[in-house]
């Protein structure tokens, strides 16, 4: 019998959905949707970072699938698009081709959201209604599923900031909300998946040993690792929302500084944190480094110790790759000035880096109770070769 069974004889009616098949096929379906909303991630940047947001002035979650279907019909859309401030100061002149050109962009990132929705829905039904989902799990998908639907209003919410006069791109508050909130169902639904497939965690950490340990430190810099990703991703939205990129295009010093001297240009200090332009690039570049800082000293520890290099190897090596891929990237971005690629890129490195620190953090998470590490330890424990025993419940997250 496979370890990872969970079968009790006679046990209730959560028998299905907590056998092995199920909790794959369910993981592998959440695992899809991580990719689907990592696509939209990148869908998203695009079309910000082209101009293209604005282009659909209308919040139509039905009947806004179907796109013009006439000459009229377009001419009527870019008329209403060429009475906004953003045509005149960004696109005065590009006419129907190019207002098409950004229409498409923004069209498909909706229909790529209705997908979602449509790709989340329909199997978890399925899945419900087979029998295939715990009953724990289901207060928490539904809540998933409507997140995602709110993410949908906030979009559009986010949208209708770039119609206020003078302005020629939406809210930055309201970019990194939309931001936020995508990264937020993403991480759900990912630790949810992990959950299902890796039921218990892959090293064996009673909660005592957490920092009690040198081992047992790989738990809480993890946490921080995910904390500092999560604080960077923020910061990073601001950078977006403000198009702080577009300034002090240096690294590592800005306007020969270290620290800018228009840090604190603004008063109240703490509107510095989200509107000036010097602040934002520069918060994001040290939490980004902090990031990098803590990555490194939890490879330096998980490779120093030989059991936590034996198990933890492949997450440590995500771990590492990702937040220098991401480091090399941001600099990039910033010492060419934002093109849409590397910017894109960047964007997506994000979800990548938020990917193996959650990885990471998930396999080191402490068993949920006494009974579970007592069940743990009677299967990892089998060094005198006895035939192991087959665990009993552990909870899949
Ligand atoms: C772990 C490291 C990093 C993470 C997780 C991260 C994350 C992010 C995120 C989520 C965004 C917002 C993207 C968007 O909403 O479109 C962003 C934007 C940006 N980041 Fe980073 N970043 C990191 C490192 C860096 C570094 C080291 C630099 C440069 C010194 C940098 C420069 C930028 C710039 C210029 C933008 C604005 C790009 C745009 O306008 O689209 N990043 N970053």
């Amino acid at each position: 019998m496979p370890f990872d069974v969970v079968q009790f004889p006679g046990a209730g009616p959560d028998d299905r959905a907590s056998s092995r098949s199920s909790r794959r096929l369910v993981g592998l379906w959440l695992l899809c949707m991580c990719l689907m909303i990592g696509v939209m991630v990148v869908l998203g940047g695009t079309t910000r970072l082209t101009g293209s947001g604005l282009s659909i002035m209308e919040w139509r979650p039905v009947t806004g699938i179907l796109p013009p279907m006439s000459e009229a019909a377009w001419l009527r859309l870019f008329r209403e698009y060429q009475a906004i401030p953003q045509y005149r100061l960004l696109h005065e002149g590009f006419g129907l081709a190019g207002f098409k050109h950004i229409f498409w962009l923004e069209w498909t990132h909706r229909l790529w959201g209705r997908l979602i929705g449509f790709a989340f829905l329909v199997p978890l039904v399925w899945f419900w209604w087979t029998g295939r989902i715990e009953r724990r799990l289901r207060p928490r998908l539904a809540l998933i599923f409507a997140l995602g639907g709110l993410q949908g209003l906030v979009g559009w919410f986010m949208v209708a900031s770039g119609f206020f006069p003078e302005s020629t791109a939406v809210s930055p508050y309201r970019l990194v909300i939309h931001l936020t909130l995508a990264l937020i169902l993403y991480a759900a639904i990912l630790w949810t998946a992990f959950g299902l497939l890796w039921p218990r965690p892959a090293l064996l950490l009673p909660r005592r040993s957490a920092v009690a340990s040198a081992d047992g430190m790989v738990r809480p810099l993890s946490a921080v690792l995910c904390a500092l990703v999560a604080l960077t991703i923020v910061a990073g939205g601001f950078v977006a929302g403000t198009h702080a990129g577009f300034d002090y295009n240096t690294f590592p010093l800005m306007d020969g500084h270290l620290i800018p001297a228009a840090y604190d240009r603004l008063s109240p200090f703490l509107l510095n944190l989200t509107a000036n332009i010097a602040a934002v690039q520069f918060d994001h570049r040290v939490l980004a480094t902090l990031t990098a800082l803590t990555a490194c000293a939890v490879l330096a520890l998980g490779f120093a110790r030989p059991q936590l290099r034996q198990v933890l190897r492949p997450r440590l090596v995500a771990v590492g790759a990702a937040v220098a891929a991401q480091y090399a990237l941001g600099v990039a971005t910033l010492l060419w000035v934002v093109p849409v690629p590397l910017a894109a890129a960047h964007q997506f490195g994000a979800v990548l880096v938020l990917t193996a620190s959650l990885a990471l953090l998930h396999a080191v998470r402490p068993a949920l109770n006494r009974r579970q590490l007592k069940d743990m330890s009677s299967v990892d424990g089998q060094a005198d070769g006895a035939a192991p025993r087959p665990r009993r419940l552990i909870r899949p997250f």
